[in-house]
């Protein structure tokens, strides 16, 4: 049936408003249709008319011409591969999909992406169901408009030059743990994906909520937090029913934001008492008790006040937005340095010109700032294997993006960034990893719209500064008393996909006490 009395073509969308004719023509005119004629036209209808809608919202744009009724590309979905995305990238300025109802529209070049990021009149931040269910719907997380600034606003304080400069003390501690872990192994090879994420891990635990958790409380953190991971797919079974990804992470967050209020309640008696500001819950617990007492003695209202669960919230979400970008960007970090032992030998030398007068010196925020070389190496890994390759927005108006497209309203709408990290304009030789592309020598930043590693908008990433300098200051530690091989394998620049990327082998690498020279000649 369909197409006027001829064959259904789900690719055309005369085809499907033809069946949707003739459905309605044979369940409604004739009287005495058995009851299995209905139901099968009524499904048969009722797929015609999924791919009218699919089609009438797609138009011109490339993307497959037929959805999969139902469920659309939902398997690719459970199991996006790399080049999948290349595929789409390379399709089109804008291209299409669908998954279940979700119309999926993805932006491949700079200036489409930008524009996404950049219009939230338009378009703001998808909220997928699994989300509000994991991270729970009055996170401030998602706020829009200007309460979403205010709130922001006022979270600045936890990443200043000040805050920053409490938090390195802190990872420096972690990392010295960590490094004395990997040596422990005595040079074993292995994969250290798993290993980068818990050093990661830690470092995040103890400086969002210092030393107030034990190391099992923290360990057992970081098991549960793979749930988590793991249901951070764009589209999800939408009911947390028992067995399904959402539940096991609601019940990992659960566990997660108690033990953070039993932090919170234990950091407010120690700040309340003078205690020293040494982890960025105490930076705002104290930015909260000096607020309150200078309008006190100003004769002002007392401001708004943060209950525990409010901040175990926000904690969660730096959690959520850090954990899994910054263990992806820590491990290309690792494996780049050992494929590339003149970059590690720069860095290295530049870490001992620069503690030349002190070589025992812990680590500081002014000497991260010092280190040059070292930030170009960490910025030319974040653009050659970008942690976070596309941002979901949705639509909350009808979007007239192009001259020839209108976003419906209601559709995902996707910015990437790899395709910009990647152009060659601004990157020449785009897939070689030269760090002396940054810097006054090079050519890269003069293209600044392009690095949009940490998306760009009123939604920009809020911890950017502290994830390079973490970046940094790992591999700065790491370069002084360890010496690292990368064993490389046919998968070690094969990109593999769990919420962020990393190299498809897990980084086989071992690790043992720093011989290497150290020169100090850069
Ligand atoms: C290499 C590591 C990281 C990468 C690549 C990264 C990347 C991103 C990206 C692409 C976004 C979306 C931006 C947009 O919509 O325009 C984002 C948002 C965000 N990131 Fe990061 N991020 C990293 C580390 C961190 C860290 C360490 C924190 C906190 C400690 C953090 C906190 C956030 C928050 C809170 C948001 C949401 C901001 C908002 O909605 O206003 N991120 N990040």
């Amino acid at each position: 049936m369909g197409g006027g009395g001829g064959i259904f073509d789900p690719r055309t969308i005369e085809s499907a408003k033809h069946t949707i004719a003739d459905f309605m023509k044979t369940a409604f005119s004739q009287p005495n249709i058995s009851t299995t004629a209905v139901i099968c036209s009524a499904v048969v209808g009722l797929f015609a008319y999924e791919q009218y809608v699919y089609l009438n919202k797609k138009k011109g744009l490339p993307g497959p011409q037929f959805k999969i009724p139902i469920i659309g590309a939902f398997t690719d979905s459970l199991y996006p591969t790399f080049e999948g995305y290349m595929s789409k990238w390379k399709s089109g300025e804008l291209s299409c999909v669908s998954v279940f109802d979700r119309f999926v529209v993805i932006a491949s070049t700079c200036d489409l992406s930008r524009k996404i990021l950049n219009a939230p009149v338009y378009a703001e931040p998808a909220v997928v169901d699994s989300m509000k269910h994991i991270l729970c719907a009055d996170n401030w997380v998602f706020l829009s408009g200007k309460s979403h600034v205010d709130y922001r606003k006022g979270l600045n304080v936890l990443f200043t030059r000040k805050a920053l400069g409490i938090y390195i003390p802190v990872q420096d501690k972690v990392y010295k743990k960590h490094f004395a872990e990997w040596l422990s192994l005595n040079g074993e090879k292995g994969q250290y994906q798993l290993r980068f994420r818990e050093l990661n891990m830690e470092s995040s635990l103890r400086v969002f909520l210092g030393d107030h958790m034990s190391d099992e409380v923290a360990s057992k953190i970081s098991q549960e937090y793979f749930n988590i991971t793991a249901a951070l797919e764009l589209v999800n079974f939408p009911i947390p029913l028992p067995g399904t990804k959402v539940y096991k992470a609601v019940q990992s967050r659960k566990y997660i934001v108690n033990q953070f209020v039993e932090c919170i309640k234990d950091c407010r008696t120690r700040m309340a008492n003078g205690g020293e500001t040494k982890s960025m819950m105490d930076a705002w617990v104290r930015s909260m008790l000096d607020t309150e007492a200078e309008l006190a003695a100003a004769g002002k209202p007392a401001p708004r006040k943060f209950d525990n669960r409010e901040i175990a919230l926000t904690i969660l979400t730096f959690l959520f937005a850090s954990q899994d970008a910054t263990s992806s960007a820590m491990t290309w970090a690792f494996q780049l340095t050992a494929d590339h032992p003149d970059v590690l030998h720069k860095i290295r030398s530049e870490q001992m010109k620069l503690r030349e007068e002190n070589p025992d010196q812990e680590l500081t925020l002014e000497l991260m700032e010092k280190s040059v070389y070292l930030r170009q190496v960490i910025k030319e890994v974040l653009r050659i294997r970008p942690p976070v390759l596309m941002v979901p927005y949705q639509t909350v108006r009808e979007w007239p993006i192009t001259p020839n497209y209108t976003v419906p309203k209601g559709s995902m709408v996707i910015p990437t960034t790899y395709p910009a990290l990647h152009d060659p304009v601004a990157y020449p030789n785009p897939d070689n990893f030269d760090p002396d592309r940054w810097g006054t020598e090079g050519t890269a930043e003069k293209y600044p719209k392009n690095f949009m590693v940490f998306g760009n908008g009123p939604h920009h990433c809020l911890g950017k500064e502290y994830a390079v300098m973490h970046l940094m200051a790992t591999l700065a530690e790491a370069c002084m008393v360890l010496d690292w091989t990368h064993y490389r394998t046919d998968k070690s620049d094969d990109i593999s996909i769990f919420a962020t990327i990393y190299p498809q082998d897990g980084c086989i690498m071992s690790f043992e006490p720093r011989k290497s020279p150290a020169s100090i000649s850069t």
